[in-house]
């Protein structure tokens, strides 16, 4: 079970909130439940655990010990009644998504989306008639106009991948609110660390932990925070029927990212913006997305949700072979989806993550150029990142 708290540093609870005590031997790590299921004391007891009147482990597609910490620790760090743990971040946003829609229903986004959320939005509305619309949050007019009294779910990204667009939470959450609307905000980029969703009105908060939560690039995995009310829901619908679970030794290694998770963010943001500074200032670079950036339009709303930039940096080089020439070329960097890990990651949206998007969306709606490349800042020296880039966006003709 994870401990309620007597402290309160967000570096203190990420440590101890896995608070493995109450297991036998008094092992200091949580306990690795590697079962699939549970043997019942007798028959009463079983029956008993599946009409849900006793409390127990019954099967690990519900729930396992290891997976429970786990999904208690992220509600602790992220101020939620409760956490659901998932196989991936596609998991959790396709459950929480699933269960708050029904056919006819509709979805609000903010007009930038990570490419598989996009093809699953897409999805819902070919194959089950869930409308959806992007929508420029920083327009409150305009998400106020494009709300329905079908909407269902206000969904955003914030920042927003890979563009770094921030959205204020609060001005969309009234809106959606007064809608009848639920708001889900995707925090895999931010972290509980860096950006508490709940606290500017925010129903539901997915993570692909994935990036930053795990951290090592080691593990597939997603989280949902909430109220105990809806996980309880979608712990016994979606993901019980749907099935994209968690595995136990993905929520152990998780556990473990979380006790360096303050310490990597910070480095992550620290490196960030000396790459930004750098990339902000050469002749080769013709635009810097970056949330940190001391010149930011959104500063205000920045510093009201956001402890930190972290360590994502989009930027346009002039053509898309310009941007192909500078992934060929790095050495350090690895060139590879994915974000949020110890090494440092550069991809190119247009022609990867964000491919699915269909050309005109993703250009016109999202704002993805042809020459924009997406770099996620790792916890290497600074300097040797910068070097690295320095080598390679001179190979750039
Ligand atoms: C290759 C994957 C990338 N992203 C994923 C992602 C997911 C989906 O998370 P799983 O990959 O299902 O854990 C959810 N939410 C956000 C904001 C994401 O960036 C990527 O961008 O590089």
């Amino acid at each position: 079970m994870a401990r309620e708290f007597e402290f309160e540093g967000f570096e203190t609870k990420s440590i101890h909130a896995a608070d493995p005590r109450s297991e036998a031997f008094g092992s200091l790590t949580v306990p690795l439940y590697m079962t699939s299921t549970y043997v019942f004391p007798d028959a009463e007891t079983g029956g008993a655990r599946f009409a849900g009147e006793e409390q127990g482990m019954i099967y690990s597609r519900i729930a396992n010990p290891t997976v429970d910490v786990l999904e208690k620790a992220m509600a602790q760090l992220e101020g939620a009644e409760a956490g659901l743990a998932f196989g991936s971040g596609m998991g959790a946003i396709s459950a929480v998504l699933i269960a708050m829609v029904k056919s006819g229903d509709h979805i609000l986004c903010s007009d930038g989306l990570y490419g598989c959320t996009y093809g699953l939005l897409t999805m819902l509305k070919e194959k089950f008639g869930v409308e959806f619309d992007l929508v420029d949050m920083s327009d409150m007019e305009r998400v106020r106009a494009m709300m329905r009294p079908q909407t269902k779910v206000v969904y955003v990204e914030t920042p927003i991948n890979p563009t770094l667009k921030v959205v204020d939470l609060q001005a969309v959450s009234e809106i959606a609110h007064a809608g009848g609307a639920q708001l889900v905000v995707d925090n895999t980029f931010m972290t509980p660390y860096l950006q508490q969703p709940l606290k500017h009105g925010a129903d539901v908060v997915v993570h692909s932990a994935t990036k930053y939560l795990g951290g090592h690039g080691d593990l597939i995995a997603g989280v949902a925070v909430g109220s105990k009310a809806f996980l309880d829901e979608l712990r016994f619908s979606t993901l019980k029927d749907i099935g994209a679970v968690m595995a136990p030794m993905e929520a152990w290694l998780i556990l473990r990212g979380l006790k360096t998770l303050s310490l990597r963010m910070e480095r992550h943001c620290e490196n960030a913006h000396k790459v930004y500074t750098y990339l902000a200032n050469h002749p080769k670079v013709s635009k810097v997305y970056f949330p940190g950036a001391p010149d930011h339009p959104q500063q205000e709303l920045i510093a009201r949700q956001m402890r930190g930039s972290s360590g994502m940096i989009a930027f346009e080089v002039q053509t898309l072979e310009a941007g192909r020439t500078l992934m060929n070329s790095v050495r350090l960097a690895q060139l590879a989806v994915s974000l949020g890990e110890a090494t440092t990651l550069i991809q190119h949206p247009a022609s990867m993550t964000h491919a699915v998007v269909p050309a005109d969306v993703r250009r016109d709606e999202m704002g993805i150029a042809d020459g924009l490349v997406r770099l996620s800042v790792g916890l290497e020296h600074p300097d040797d990142i910068i070097a690295d880039l320095e080598q390679a966006l001179a190979k750039i003709p």
